[in-house]
């Protein structure tokens, strides 16, 4: 083995980029979003990246498993793997991780491992000259389609103007959120975040989303916001108007039940969100659709292995998001390039962001016609523009939030906002 591919230095950089006042069922979005930036250093200063969550419990994981890490081989995930899992050895998983309490029950081990890994593939297909796709078993797509991902929205943060999108709190405003974000990327499918309105308010938004756009796919996710009652009865409101039901109860059993009744496949990134869950799920046919997500299914090669395993056992796949940037949006289009059951149009926050606020060099991720251009460079395909990451890095320090909580933020101007669930 090369020394030159034994790990040197790796640097982890806390980012915060602008976010809109996007609502769900655990409250809304702060004005900024948390991500770390994960670079691997080799000694001939060849660098691969990643992209994980940003809040401080999530940071000093990732900074401790950054010290174990080094010197080991880029190419033995396996080494770094079992290295991480060490680093966490009295580690009881707790502090926030970049979800917001609405993604429970995932591996912290499997989290943590996610970006580091994802830094060793963009190193390898550097060093071989081939994409990370090609190390994932070649692409069997171009272009990678992504959902058109709406959410009711304030018109801006409270003492800010009106942000670019507008406010979106019924039908009207939803139909032109819509509108507006299919026009700028022709997306073919479109999912509405849900749980925030009563459920027959939400149905109704999806009936006539489905009137203005016949031929689009539709999905309903309100994180877990409805009783299994509730979520029987949307289920007989939007049989053969929803393409998946994403999340409607809680839990295994919860879904379980719902499931016997719906007609429509159940999608869940809530029920099902580390490999041990599968068996449970499996057997009360809880779920037909996985949302993978790299970032907490313990990276590209782990979120091939659930798809194998969805295969097997007649599951459907697609792809969960959070607001991210453009290593993450490069590492999925990879993921969903070379696994050939992810064929759902993946989920993104993509269009929540500014245009202009990323930690890439611009261009190399072009969005064509609801998709993305798999990029064929080597690696992942995109560079880091130190510029930009210093910029987001001081926005980090200046915003002044460590931690994603949608609820405390909801609760500073609707005190009487809870965020249990389910709601009704
Ligand atoms: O599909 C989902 O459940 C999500 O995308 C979870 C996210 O945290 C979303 O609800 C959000 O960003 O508010
Ligand atoms: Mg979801």
């Amino acid at each position: 083995m090369s020394s030159q591919t034994l790990i040197q230095n790796v640097v982890i950089t806390p980012v915060a980029f602008h976010d809109m006042p996007l609502l769900n069922s655990v409250g809304v979005h702060e004005p900024f979003a948390l991500r770390s930036i994960i670079e691997i250093i080799l000694p001939n200063n060849v660098y691969g990246l990643g992209e994980s969550y940003g809040d401080s419990a999530h940071l000093e994981r990732l900074q401790r498993a950054a010290s174990k890490i080094k010197g080991l081989a880029i190419h033995n995930t396996n080494a770094i793997y079992r290295a991480i899992v060490d680093s966490l050895a009295s580690d009881s998983g707790a502090g926030g991780d970049g979800m917001s309490g609405m993604v429970t029950g995932t591996s912290t081990a499997d989290k943590v491992f996610s970006p580091f890994e994802v830094a060793c593939l963009d190193i390898q297909g550097k060093l071989a000259g081939v994409p990370v796709s090609d190390l994932l078993g070649g692409r069997v797509r171009d272009t990678v389609q992504y959902s058109a991902y709406l959410f009711y929205k304030w018109a801006a943060h409270p003492g800010e103007a009106d942000d670019e999108y507008g406010a979106a709190l019924d039908p009207t405003g939803l139909l032109k959120q819509a509108h507006k974000i299919i026009d700028e990327y022709g997306f073919k499918a479109i999912k509405l975040k849900g749980g925030v309105y009563p459920p027959a308010q939400e149905v109704e938004a999806i009936k006539a989303l489905r009137t203005e756009f016949p031929d689009l796919p539709l999905r309903l996710d309100p994180n877990a916001a409805w009783t299994v009652e509730t979520s029987k009865w949307v289920a007989k409101e939007l049989d053969g108007i929803v393409e998946y039901l994403e999340d409607p109860a809680p839990g295994i059993e919860g879904m379980a039940a719902v499931a016997k009744e719906a007609n429509m496949p159940l999608a869940t990134n809530m029920a099902v969100v580390s490999f041990a869950h599968l068996p449970s799920s499996i057997a009360q046919d809880a779920v037909q659709v996985v949302l993978s997500d790299h970032h907490f299914w313990g990276g590209l090669r782990k979120s091939q292995g659930l798809a194998a395993i969805c295969n097997t056992w007649g599951m459907r796949l697609s792809m969960h998001s959070n607001s991210h940037l453009g290593i993450s949006l490069a590492a999925m289009t990879h993921l969903a390039s070379a696994t050939p059951n992810l064929d759902y149009a993946c989920d993104t926050h993509w269009p929540w962001k500014r245009r202009d606020e990323d930690v890439i060099v611009q261009g190399a991720l072009r969005w064509h016609e609801g998709g993305v251009v798999v990029p064929t460079a080597a690696g992942l395909g995109v560079e880091l523009d130190r510029e930009k990451l210093a910029k987001l890095h001081q926005q980090y320090l200046d915003c002044g939030i460590t931690k994603r909580d949608d609820t405390t933020y909801m609760q500073r101007f609707h005190p009487e906002f809870s965020n249990k669930l389910p709601r009704w």
